[in-house]
C-alpha cells in the first residue's frame, strides 16, 4: 500500500556545528572510521519505502559530500542542494526542489546517524494517522522552565514532556502549507512538526528508544563510538 506513495527524504546537513567547536562541520568527522553523514546516508537509503533522497549542504561543504558519495555510492537518485541559514531555510529549499511526485516528506538531520531502518519504515507507515509524525521519546531529566536563565518560572509535569528526534514526516500538502504559514507568519521553529502544529494540525508522536542521538556537542562523539562498538554499526557501512 505505501509503495504506491513516492517518498522523499531530506537530510539536512547544512549546518555550522557551532556547538561541537570543531574546525571540520561535524557531519563530516569520523566515527569508528566513517563520516557521521556517510552513517545517516545508509540509513535513509535502506529504507525500502524511500524513492528519493535530497541531501542539503552548505556549500563550502561540497568536497567532504564529494567524497563521501565516492566512497560510499548511494543506492537510491538523489541531488544535493544548498541550506539555508536556519535549518528552517534548509528544509525550505528542499521543499522547493523535491521531484514534483513527491507525495510523503521525511525529514531527518544529517547529524542523526544511528536512526534505525525498522524506525524509519514505521515513521513512514504511520503518517497517515493524522498526516504528520515523529520519533520521540520520554524526557528523561526534570526540565524547568526559565525566561530569563537565572530564576526559574515553573517546573512542567515530566510525564507529558516529550524529547523530540527525526525523522518527522509528512504528506506534502501539510507539510508545504505548514512552511508558507510560518514563513508569511514569520514564525520560526526548533523542528518541522512545530509549523504543523501552528497550523491547527495534529501530529502523532512514536516512541523510539535513546540510541537515535543527534550529535552536537564533543561529549556527543564519545557515546557515538560506543554506540557504534555495542551494535557493530560500521558493519552495515
Ligand atoms: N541551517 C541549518 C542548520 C542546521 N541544519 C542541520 O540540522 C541538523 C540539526 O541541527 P543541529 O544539530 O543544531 O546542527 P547545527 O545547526 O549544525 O549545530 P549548531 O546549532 O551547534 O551550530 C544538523 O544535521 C544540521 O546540519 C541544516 O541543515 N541547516
Ligand atoms: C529537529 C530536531 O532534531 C528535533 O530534536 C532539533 O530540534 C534540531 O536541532 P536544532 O538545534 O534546533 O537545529
Amino acid at each position: 500500500m505505501y509503495k504506491d506513495n513516492f517518498v522523499t527524504a531530506f537530510i539536512a546537513a547544512a549546518g555550522m556545528g557551532k556547538r561541537m567547536n570543531h574546525p571540520i562541520n561535524k557531519q563530516f568527522l569520523s566515527i569508528n572510521g566513517a563520516p557521521i553523514l556517510a552513517y545517516t546516508i545508509k540509513k535513509i537509503e535502506s529504507s525500502k519505502y524511500i524513492d528519493f533522497i535530497i541531501l542539503l549542504i552548505k556549500q563550502s561543504d561540497i568536497n567532504y559530500v564529494g567524497e563521501i558519495v565516492n566512497k560510499y555510492k548511494i543506492n537510491k537518485p538523489f541531488k544535493i542542494v544548498y541550506g539555508g541559514e536556519e535549518r528552517q531555510d534548509t528544509i525550505y529549499n528542499g521543499l522547493l526542489n523535491m521531484p514534483c511526485e513527491t507525495d510523503i516528506v521525511l525529514t531527518h538531520d544529517g547529524a542523526r546517524p544511528f536512526v534505525s531502518v525498522e524506525k524509519i519504515n514505521n515513521s513512514i507507515e504511520r503518517v497517515f494517522e493524522t498526516g504528520a509524525c515523529t520519533l520521540a521519546n520520554p524526557a528523561k531529566d526534570t526540565i524547568k522552565v526559565s525566561s530569563n536563565g537565572k530564576i526559574v518560572d515553573y517546573t512542567p509535569n515530566r510525564d507529558e514532556l516529550w524529547a523530540i528526534q527525526t525523522p518527522q514526516v509528512f504528506l506534502t500538502p501539510i507539510i508545504t502549507k505548514a512552511y508558507e504559514q510560518a514563513f508569511e507568519e514569520e514564525y520560526y521553529g526548533t523542528d518541522d512538526c512545530s509549523l504543523v502544529e501552528k497550523t491547527g494540525k495534529k501530529v502523532t508522536l512514536i516512541l523510539n528508544d535513546y540510541n537515535n542521538i543527534k550529535i552536537t556537542t564533543p561529549e556527543d562523539l564519545t557515546i557515538a563510538e560506543a554506540i557504534c562498538k555495542e551494535y557493530n554499526i560500521e558493519e552495515d557501512l
